[in-house]
């Protein structure tokens, strides 16, 4: 399988603060390759969309490399680099006052002139974006007039309209229902599996993540773990995840319990 993403010795957190806390994970090595679905886990405030936004180059490394199909990351030009990753992150959308299907199309712009204007090409990635993610009856709303949850999907599509080998999303899922998360993971899976893409996202939803992922990126305090879903039961990398006082995880069925 070839790599499409490779992490090497990579640590990461914030330069401003100068003290020995800004480090929140060191050393990270691991390799996603194509088709591959993987999420990144682990409790509040232990850096999943640190690391997210710092493969995505969105935000500084503290040392080692993020290696693009075999290319560091620094070294990439801004145009290509969007041509090869997209990236869906949590921050507020400035753009809202945008029609469904013109947020989607921006997506297109690694691939667009310098006025932005749409080939044939790019007009059939945005609609066929639109129905990947059944957005079909949206797509002349106004996004101000959409749900979160919504909303999160028309993000998932323009970052599908971008048609990047590397697809990154922080917590895509926050604000689906259940119905939804399940409809849009087995879909960006979906999509990994079709397209030989890498698809990595960050998330709460573990219990889901088990039963979709190809890998997942545990992270934990000052340590982490990457592996098959199956790996990380039999090895009981969830069974400290968490506090034991509230919730235990249950290895035979591959999901967390509240305790008596
Ligand atoms: N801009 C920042 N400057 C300094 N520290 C930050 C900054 N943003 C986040 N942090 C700290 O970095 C750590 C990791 O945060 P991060 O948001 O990556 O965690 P997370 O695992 O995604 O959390 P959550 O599950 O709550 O979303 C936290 O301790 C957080 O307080």
């Amino acid at each position: 399988m070839t790599k499409t993403l490779e992490i090497r010795n990579l640590s990461i957190g914030y330069r401003a603060m100068k003290a020995k806390s800004n480090l929140i994970a060191q050393d990270l090595n691991f390799s996603l390759g194509q088709g591959e679905f993987v999420a990144i886990i682990g409790a509040n405030g232990i850096g999943k969309s640190t690391l997210l936004r710092t493969i995505g180059g969105v935000q500084e490394k503290i040392s080692g490399d993020v290696l693009i199909e075999g290319e560091k990351m620094e070294s990439i030009p801004t145009q290509r680099l969007a041509a090869s990753l997209s990236l869906v992150l949590t921050e507020p959308l400035a753009t809202k006052n945008l029609t469904v299907s013109e947020l989607i199309a921006l997506g297109r712009q690694p691939y667009t002139n310098w006025l932005g204007s749409l080939t044939e090409k790019d007009k059939i990635a945005v609609e066929n974006s639109i129905r990947t993610i059944g957005l079909e009856s949206l797509k002349h709303r106004k996004c101000y007039e959409l749900s979160d949850g919504q909303l999160q999907k028309v993000l998932i599509a323009r970052a599908l309209a971008q048609d990047t080998p590397i697809m990154m999303l922080d917590e895509p899922t926050t604000h689906l229902d259940l119905y939804h998360k399940v409809q849009v993971l087995k879909t960006m899976k979906q999509i990994a599996r079709d397209f030989d893409k890498t698809v990595i996202y960050t998330t709460h939803e573990i219990d889901l993540a088990i039963q979709l992922c190809d890998k997942m990126l545990i992270l934990d305090n000052s340590t982490y773990h990457f592996g098959t879903p199956c790996e990380h039961i039999e090895n009981k990398y969830l069974q400290n995840l968490f506090p034991s006082d509230l919730i235990q995880f249950d290895s035979q069925t591959g999901t967390f319990k509240i305790k008596n």
